[in-house]
C-alpha cells in the first residue's frame, strides 16, 4: 500500500475522546448491568468489583499459567502490553481484553457451575423477545409480492440498518436510540456487491456477524433469500466462539434466531424453514474461529482463516468493530479509498456498518464536509449513518 497515508493507531488515552469514554464509562456500566441481570454468588461480585478498578485504574496483568487461551493471548501482544495502563495500548486491545476479563470474572471459562453461562444473555434475550422484532417479522409478509431484486435490496437494507441495534452502546448511552435517526449512507457500493451475487450465481458468501437478535435476524433473512434465490450456493456464518462486546453474536445466539423465525407466522417462518434445511444438508454452516476474538486488525489474520477466505465469492463484514478490525483501527483521513486499506484482503470484501467509532474511509470529499457541516464530528459515532463499501476488481461506483 505505498500510497495510504500514515495513520495513527487509536488509543483511549485522551479524555473526552469517545475512546477514553468507552474505557472509563462505557465497560463499569456494562459491569454493574451485568452484576445486576444474573444472580451470581459473592465470589462473581468481588471478581467484578475487582475488573471495575483494574480496567479504570490499573494496568493489565497477566494470564495464569493454566488459562485455556494463554497462549494466544500472549501472541496477540499480552507480552508487550502486560504492566500498562488499559488506556495506553491500542483501543481495540483494551476492548478486547475487557470482554476476556469480564468472562473469567463471571466464571465463563469454569470449572464449575457457571460454565458456558453468556453474562449478556438476559440482554440479547430480551431483545430478540422484544415486540419490535415481532413487528419486523410480520413486515416481511409485505415483501412477499415485490420482484427478486426489490426483496434484496430491502434485506440487505434491513442488515445493514439492524447494526444500529448494539447493545453495548444502549446500555451505557441511555436515550441514544431514541435521537431522530438520519438514515443516510454516506457511501453506497450496492451495485458492486449485487454483481458479485447475480441471480442463478454458483458462488460462496462469507457473512462475518455482529450483533445477535435483531442484527442477526435481518442478516440470517438476507443469508435464506440469497441462497432460496440462487445468488449463493454456500453460506459461512461466522460467529464469536464466546460472548464479546456484550451483544455479539455466538453459535447460540443463532440457535435462539433461529428458533425464533420457526416460530414465527408467514414468510419469516418461511425464511426460517430455508435456513434450517440448508443448515442440515450444509449449504450454510456456521463457524466460530478463535481469531473472530482477537484484538487485531483483520491484516493480521492466521493462514486458516485467509484461505478461507480467499476462497469465498464475497466476504461481508458486518458491524462497526468487524469495520475497525477490517480497515485498522487508525484515524484514517475520511477519504482514504476503501480499496486501499483492505488492498490485504484475499478476495472480494465488502463492509456493511453504521457508524459508531471514530474510524472511517472511503469517503468523497464532497460527502465529509457536508457531514463536517452538519455534526461537526458526531457522526461519526452516533450511529445515525451508514455505509455499504466494496473492493473488488469488479467494483461499479
Ligand atoms: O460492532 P458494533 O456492534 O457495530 O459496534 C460496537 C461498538 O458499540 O463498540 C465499540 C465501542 O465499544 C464501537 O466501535 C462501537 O460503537
Amino acid at each position: 500500500m505505498p500510497d495510504t497515508p500514515f495513520a495513527p493507531v487509536i488509543l483511549g488515552d485522551e479524555p473526552g475522546s469517545f475512546p477514553h469514554s468507552v474505557l472509563a464509562e462505557r465497560h463499569p456500566a456494562i459491569i454493574r448491568q451485568v452484576q445486576g441481570a444474573l444472580p451470581y454468588g459473592p465470589a462473581q461480585h468481588r471478581a467484578l468489583d475487582e475488573l471495575l478498578k483494574n480496567c479504570t485504574e490499573g494496568t493489565v496483568e497477566p494470564l495464569p499459567a493454566d488459562a485455556p487461551d494463554r497462549d494466544l493471548w500472549q501472541a496477540w501482544g499480552l507480552t508487550a502490553y502486560a504492566g500498562r495502563s488499559w488506556y495506553d495500548v491500542p483501543w481495540l486491545w483494551s476492548e478486547s481484553w475487557f470482554y476476556r476479563r469480564l468472562l473469567d470474572a463471571v466464571g465463563w471459562f469454569g470449572p464449575g457451575a457457571w460454565q458456558g453461562i453468556d453474562p449478556f444473555r438476559p440482554f440479547k434475550r430480551a431483545e430478540l423477545d422484544a415486540p419490535q422484532t415481532d413487528e419486523e417479522l410480520a413486515a416481511l409478509d409485505e415483501l412477499r409480492d415485490l420482484p427478486e431484486q426489490e426483496r434484496a435490496r430491502a434485506l440487505l437494507h434491513g442488515s445493514l440498518w439492524g447494526n444500529r441495534a448494539d447493545l453495548g452502546f444502549r446500555l451505557s448511552a441511555e436515550g441514544a436510540e431514541a435521537r431522530d435517526p438520519a438514515p443516510a449512507l454516506v457511501d453506497d457500493d450496492s451495485e458492486a456487491l449485487w454483481s458479485l451475487l447475480p441471480p442463478a450465481g454458483r458462488g460462496t458468501l462469507v457473512l462475518v456477524a455482529d450483533n445477535a437478535g435483531r442484527e442477526l435476524v435481518p442478516d440470517l433473512l438476507l443469508i435464506a433469500h440469497l441462497l432460496a434465490e440462487g445468488r449463493a450456493a454456500r453460506a459461512v456464518l461466522h460467529v464469536k466462539p464466546h460472548p464479546y462486546y456484550v451483544s455479539d453474536a455466538t453459535t447460540a445466539d443463532v440457535v435462539d434466531a433461529l428458533h425464533r423465525l420457526r416460530a414465527a407466522c408467514g414468510a419469516a417462518a418461511e425464511y426460517g424453514r430455508v435456513l434450517w434445511s440448508a443448515l442440515a444438508d450444509g449449504r450454510l454452516t456456521v463457524r466460530a474461529h478463535p481469531f473472530s476474538c482477537a484484538p487485531l486488525p483483520y491484516g493480521d489474520m492466521p493462514q486458516d482463516l485467509r484461505a478461507e477466505f480467499a476462497a469465498a465469492t464475497l466476504t461481508v463484514f458486518k458491524g462497526d468493530l468487524n469495520y475497525r478490525r477490517l480497515v485498522g483501527d487508525r484515524m484514517w483521513p475520511p477519504t482514504t479509498p476503501f480499496a486501499e486499506v483492505t488492498g490485504y484482503f484475499p478476495g472480494p470484501v465488502a463492509a456493511l456498518r453504521t457508524l459508531k467509532s471514530d474510524v472511517v474511509t472511503g469517503l468523497s470529499a464532497a460527502t465529509e464536509a457536508a457531514l463536517v457541516a452538519a455534526e461537526a464530528q458526531r457522526w461519526r459515532t452516533n450511529g445515525t449513518h451508514a455505509l455499504i463499501q466494496v473492493s473488488s476488481d469488479l467494483q461499479v461506483k
